[in-house]
């Protein structure tokens, strides 16, 4: 019989072993080991060129690994959310539009009301019909991590590299509170900042002890 699981420490919802990526010539990491658990934030640590983003893409399965082993438990890789530094809108709809286009994507049902709603959540319900192209940095980020809530049913893990990038200060503090309501529910979050961040009870991961070069 197994000994039950205290809820304050559930089973690892992603767990990685002797991961090693090489990018180039260079092998950047090797051995890297991560569970990361349900409910979690986890902020990602460590210097330009270290291997962050290589590491996130490996983790949403984007790239491979080099070496190592990777699981997800029950399916949660195939409903992971993963924001890169390309905002993936596409220029030329508006931005209800482009948004409702990847809640499609995600297979959600209502996508025009979702993305209508989750703009409002993001403070951009005043340029749902502006063309994504004519938007600044800052709102296309905000556009871009609107698809964070485009639902909450599922506790979906999400993989974020630099979500505040080109965010002002209130829009920061909504992301914050999107990350931690998200964790609340149990949903996974792994993200990387260069600037400080916020997060009730992130904790943080440097790569730097898995480092190569
Ligand atoms: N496709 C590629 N081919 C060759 N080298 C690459 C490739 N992708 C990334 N690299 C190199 O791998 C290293 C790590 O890049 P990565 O973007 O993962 O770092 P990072 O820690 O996210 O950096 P930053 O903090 O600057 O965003 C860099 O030296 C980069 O030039």
């Amino acid at each position: 019989m197994h000994a039950p699981v205290p809820e304050s420490n559930p089973p690892p919802v992603l767990n990685a072993r002797g991961l090693a990526c090489r990018r180039g010539r260079r092998t950047l990491f090797r051995g890297l080991d991560m569970q990361l658990r349900p409910g979690s934030i986890t902020w990602l640590r460590g210097t330009n060129g270290s291997g962050k983003t290589s590491l996130m893409r490996i983790l949403a399965g984007l790239s491979a690994a080099t070496e190592g082993v990777l699981q997800w438990c029950d399916g949660a890789g195939g409903q992971l959310i993963y924001i890169g530094h390309s905002n993936a809108l596409k220029d030329d709809l508006t931005l209800a539009e482009a948004l409702a286009f990847l809640a499609r994507l995600q297979g959600l049902d209502d996508a025009d009301a979702r993305a209508h709603r989750a703009l409002g959540l993001l403070g951009l319900a005043s340029r749902r019909e502006q063309p994504v192209r004519t938007l600044s940095q800052g709102q296309r980020r905000r556009g871009a991590l609107a698809r964070l809530a485009l639902d909450d049913e599922l506790p979906r893990p999400w993989i974020l590299d630099e979500p505040y990038d080109a965010l002002d200060r209130d829009s920061m503090a909504t992301l914050s509170r999107l990350i931690e309501a998200h964790a609340a529910r149990g949903g996974m979050v792994l993200l990387t900042s260069h600037q400080s961040v916020d997060l009730a009870g992130a904790a943080e991961f440097d790569l730097e002890p898995w480092r190569c070069a």
